[in-house]
């Protein structure tokens, strides 16, 4: 059976190999009994290996593993401890993303997409759902802060001019939810050219 350090290590690098990790971005977490296992900062995701990842508690102090964690871990341990049935947290910086939060601050709607129903909770795409957008901050509480003043959020947000924020309440359906909402995004980003 897989570890948890291993699942980790491969959602990592599966989302390096689709190209949402440019130049050291993004950063990835898992809850473990004693807190989250997180990537250290500043690290290479097409090369993550086992000592690339801390632990740390849930209030963001490392507990093991060598250098320093991710910028944006204490958002991490406050995705944790704002929400007991998040296990995994995945951060990309895409394209569409980036782009997309920047054009529609307030949140993306989406409707009429199947691919919604990979979001929890959804049953059809007859629907309409917010994806929501939080103001990016390099003060991480500021930033934690903008994201319990929009909770809940069950799949995740994105981050102004920043990225995608997935969460989830294991490794795989926080991956479901990390590669639907860059999908549904590449397909909001596709029809805003048709207008063109
Ligand atoms: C390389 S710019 C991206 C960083 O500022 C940050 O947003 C990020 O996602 C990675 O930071 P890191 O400290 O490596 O976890
Ligand atoms: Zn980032």
């Amino acid at each position: 059976m897989m570890t948890l350090q291993t699942e980790l290590l491969a959602a990592i690098s599966w989302a390096a190999q689709q190209g949402w990790t440019p130049a050291t971005g993004g950063n990835f977490s898992a809850r473990t009994e004693a807190g989250y296992l997180v990537t250290a900062s500043g690290r290479d995701k097409t090369r993550i290996q086992a000592d690339d990842l801390l632990l740390c508690d849930l209030d963001g102090r490392v507990l093991s593993g060598d250098g320093k964690p991710s910028a944006e871990s204490d958002l991490h341990a406050a995705l944790y401890r704002l929400d007991p049935t998040i296990n995994c947290v995945l951060h990309t910086h895409t394209l569409a993303s980036t782009v997309l939060s920047r054009r529609f601050p307030n949140g993306i709607e989406l409707s009429g997409f199947e691919m919604q129903k990979a979001l929890q909770g959804n049953v059809t795409h007859d629907a309409s759902v917010l994806l929501p957008v939080v103001p990016n901050s390099q003060d991480m509480d500021e930033l934690a802060e903008h994201v319990r003043s929009g909770w809940p959020m069950p799949w995740g947000f994105l981050v102004t001019g920043h990225g995608i924020y997935a969460v989830g309440d294991s490794i795989a359906s926080c991956r479901r939810h990390l590669e639907a909402i860059e999908f549904l995004l590449s397909c909001v980003l596709e029809e805003s050219r048709w207008s063109k």
